[in-house]
């Protein structure tokens, strides 16, 4: 929700690791347009673990490959959304080995306005298709990093380090400015993923490669992403399986996938993530497929790191007793949009939305009942732009605005705890007629409502 850059084209101190905004991946399949993500912001910061929770389908793994860029066709990251990847060494390395795919804002600024910009811009746009709750907040950068700047010749369509500010001329003086992940192609992409961002999946065995002994494949990360090789990657190696539990690590630094044990094999997998270094982790389901006691491990493990590492962490599970033990902020997710986020301690105690509510009646031992069966009804596949509220079929709650007008996110919380929920029964205080002009308002002028 980044409130804190509002209406200023810069980048501070308060810039958060990395900042989703707007993001919409959808798939073009012969029959439909699945909108797999559609419209999901979130920011993450170092040393902060940000949970994503919601049931199957409500595209959680989908906004996770496109942070990594391995959405593959027939899905598309569409115009409009951008990830910003703000660590400043990372910036500082790009702008250096690819100064050619650099765009220079401090620069632009002086020679174009937004606003006359904005009114060039082919399809219709909206505050909300740059995150941003008024149109006259819309900056330059808003503008470049969603990918507008291509077609009226500002930037190249490789273009992807974005230099927000500098005080000298050489890649070290830049001292603000981000990686637009979602324009990153071959050797800039290669470069992100795996070694800037890293990630583990719920089945340790897609990362692992059964002919190759687990320490190969960890030296080989060692030397794509940090020039290791020979006996110092091998030491690195076996440090590093050391550094995730595993006993033994120098023996079985020279055995194969299928000679670990599920949980040790997903401790590999991390050790391997880490061998890169990265300063984002991101965690699908890495627990799901594993026991109880060992899931426990893994998740001791995965803190333990980030206390070391001080690394940012996204974690993605369907389970809500999970996000309560592993997370800071949570973000949850329903048919392709985050519907409420706050942390989580105000998202346990004053969980707002109906779906959040039905999701934490739903952990085992809370109540009687079983996981995640306690709602009716199934996640729907968003194949148009929502025009409604995507829940509404299956809430408890729901009326008949719930139906026609599609819920932007407002504050719900205390004052200042930046917890907001999409849905018609907020702002609270309100009576109905003016809640839902509020939601109506806040998406009138959009763009919903036109095909992609
Ligand atoms: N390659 C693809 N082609 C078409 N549709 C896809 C593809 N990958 C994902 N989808 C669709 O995107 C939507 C979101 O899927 P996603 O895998 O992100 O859900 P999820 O929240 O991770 O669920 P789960 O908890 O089951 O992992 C689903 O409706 C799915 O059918
Ligand atoms: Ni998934």
């Amino acid at each position: 929700m980044s409130m804190e850059t509002v209406g200023q084209d810069s980048d501070t101190d308060e810039t958060p690791l990395i900042d989703v905004r707007n993001l919409q991946t959808a798939f073009f399949t012969e029959k439909e347009t699945i909108r797999a993500v559609d419209g999901v912001s979130m920011d993450i910061d170092s040393g902060e673990t940000v949970g994503v929770v919601g049931e199957s389908g409500s595209g959680k793994s989908v906004t996770a490959r496109s942070i990594m860029g391995l959405v593959e066709a027939p899905g598309k990251v569409l115009e409009g959304s951008s990830i910003r990847f703000h660590q400043l060494e990372t910036v500082r390395d790009y702008a250096d080995r690819f100064s050619g795919h650099t765009v220079d804002l401090t620069e632009l600024r002086g020679e174009h306005d937004p606003q006359e910009l904005l009114g060039r811009i082919q399809t219709e746009v909206t505050a909300e298709t740059f995150g941003r709750e008024r149109r006259d907040e819309i900056t330059l950068t808003d503008i470049l990093a969603a990918g507008f700047g291509d077609e009226m010749g500002i930037t190249d369509e490789d273009d992807c380090v974005f230099v927000t500010e500098r005080n000298g001329d050489s890649p070290q003086d830049i001292t603000a400015g981000f990686i637009e992940v979602t324009r990153l192609d071959g050797e800039r992409q290669r470069q992100m993923r795996g070694g800037r961002i890293g990630m583990v999946f719920q089945d340790p065995l897609t990362s692992l490669n059964p002919v190759f002994t687990v320490g190969n494949q960890i030296k080989e990360a060692l030397n794509l992403h940090r020039d290791l090789s020979g006996e110092e990657a091998t030491r690195e190696a076996v440090e590093l399986l050391e550094a995730v539990g595993i006993p033994d690590a120098g023996r079985r630094v020279n055995e194969y996938p299928h000679q670990f044990s599920g949980g040790m094999r997903q401790r590999a997998v991390i050790a391997m993530a880490l061998a890169c270094e990265p300063e984002l982790l991101i965690c699908d389901e890495p627990t799901t497929a594993l026991d109880v006691t060992i899931q426990a491990q893994i998740l001791e493990l995965l803190a333990q790191i980030q206390e070391e590492r001080d690394i940012g962490i996204m974690f993605i599970t369907h389970d809500m007793g999970v996000i309560a033990e592993v997370s800071d902020k949570v973000n949850v997710m329903y048919a392709g949009e985050v519907i409420e986020q706050a942390d989580v301690y105000s998202l346990f105690e004053n969980p707002k939305h109906p779906y959040t509510r039905g999701l934490l009646r739903s952990i085992p031992g809370t109540q009687s009942g079983e996981r995640l069966e306690t709602i009716e009804g199934n996640v729907p596949t968003p194949t148009e732009s929502a025009s409604d509220c995507r829940f509404a079929p299956r809430c408890p709650e729901a009326f008949d605005a719930c139906e026609v007008v599609h819920p932007s996110h407002v504050e719900v919380g205390e004052e200042g705890d930046d917890h907001t929920a999409a849905c018609l029964l907020y702002p609270e205080e309100m009576p109905e007629t003016r809640r839902v002009n509020v939601h109506r308002e806040a998406t009138s002028d959009d763009r919903r409502g036109d095909s992609a």
